[in-house]
């Protein structure tokens, strides 16, 4: 099984690219986003590490169960703006995060990409925003970058909101209005949190030079995105060797011709495939179904463990 690490900028359009991409193929995805608002659902068992590695910062809410007859259940439930507005002005305290986070998320995510390979996927998407900053594109066959410039990048931030719960969703048509958004329109306080998001990763022209593919997502509206998903995608597949029939829809071997023309925005390569004739294809499903089940259970008594950190 081939693992692409998708990733971008806060806000590039990743989840947009994903689900385009996912739907094509029927590839897998490994979503970190999702993992990391997973693990810190209501009363899940890292809020309590959250809390204790930031004393003095209201950071988890009780909040009633409206569900509740009487209101009697109480739900401790993760501040997640106010979380996001203490990190992403203090690398110290974002770094402690991540001590606290990345382990489980790191967990779960080789879970979910060993579930794929025994499943016998060809591809397995991982979607990490911090691809390049966590180096987890070591685990990698190749990396491709959604990718946008800066302006677009604060334009949709502005417009979407910070957070990404919720994203992928197919892009309406007013999103491609938000070319027309302007950031002096927005109160300062929204500007200054999104520029924090922004600055606190790795600037996108340090991840142009580490990713393996660009997809470039600079234009407003859900074909533009598509044709270059095709583009994306008959790249992957003359790189590896991956048949269309089998993997893509008609549309993708309409999109192959024009992928041996340097497309705009696509580098580098040729990418040596790794070895994945039948052999290997069978190995890595075995791998994957003995890795699968012992992942899982140590990303679930992680997240149990009981220590503070920091
Ligand atoms: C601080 C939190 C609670 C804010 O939650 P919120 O719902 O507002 O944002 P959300 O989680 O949807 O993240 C939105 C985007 O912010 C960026 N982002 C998130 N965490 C970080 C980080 N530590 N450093 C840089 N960028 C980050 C990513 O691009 C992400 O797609 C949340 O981002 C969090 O728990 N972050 C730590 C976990 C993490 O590293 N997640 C990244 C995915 S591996
Ligand atoms: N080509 C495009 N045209 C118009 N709108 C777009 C395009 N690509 C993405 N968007 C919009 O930009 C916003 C950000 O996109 P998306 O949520 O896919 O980004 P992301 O990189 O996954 O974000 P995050 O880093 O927060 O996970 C969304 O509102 C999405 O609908």
């Amino acid at each position: 099984m081939i693992l692409v690490g998708v990733t971008g900028g806060i806000a590039t359009g990743k989840s947009s690219a994903i689900r385009l991409l996912s739907e094509l193929t029927g590839w897998p995805v490994v979503d970190t986003d999702a993992i990391s608002h997973a693990i810190t659902a209501p009363n899940a068992p890292i809020l309590g590490r959250i809390e204790r590695s930031f004393p003095g910062h209201a950071l988890v809410h009780e909040r009633g169960d409206p569900a509740a007859a009487g209101g009697a259940p109480q739900q401790r439930v993760l501040d997640r703006a106010a979380l996001g507005r203490l990190i992403f002005q203090d690398p110290a305290a974002r770094s402690l995060l991540g001590r606290v986070m990345q382990p489980a998320i790191r967990l779960r995510t080789a879970a979910g990409a060993a579930r794929a390979a025994a499943a016998g996927a060809p591809v397995c998407l991982l979607d990490v925003p911090l691809l390049f900053e966590g180096n987890l594109d070591a685990w990698c066959h190749v990396s491709v970058l959604i990718d946008c410039s800066d302006k677009v990048q604060l334009q949709r931030l502005l417009f979407r909101g910070l957070s990404s719960a919720g994203t992928g969703a197919p892009l309406a048509h007013e999103h491609a209005c938000y070319s027309t958004v302007d950031p002096a329109a927005f109160p300062a306080g929204d500007v200054e949190q999104a520029l924090n998001r922004i600055g606190s990763q790795m600037p996108l022209s340090q991840k142009r030079t580490r990713a393996t593919y660009i997809l470039p997502n600079e234009l407003p509206g859900q074909e533009n995105l598509r044709q270059q998903v095709l583009l994306f995608l008959g790249l992957l597949c003359r790189d590896f060797g991956l048949r269309p029939a089998s993997v893509l829809p008609a549309a993708v071997a309409v999109a192959l011709p024009a992928a041996d023309a340097p497309a705009a925005g696509q580098l580098r390569g040729p990418v040596s495939p790794p070895g994945h004739g039948a052999l290997a294809h069978a190995a890595g499903r075995v791998l994957g179904a003995v890795l699968f089940l012992p992942l899982l259970a140590m990303a679930a008594a992680w997240e149990r463990l009981p220590w503070a950190v920091g």
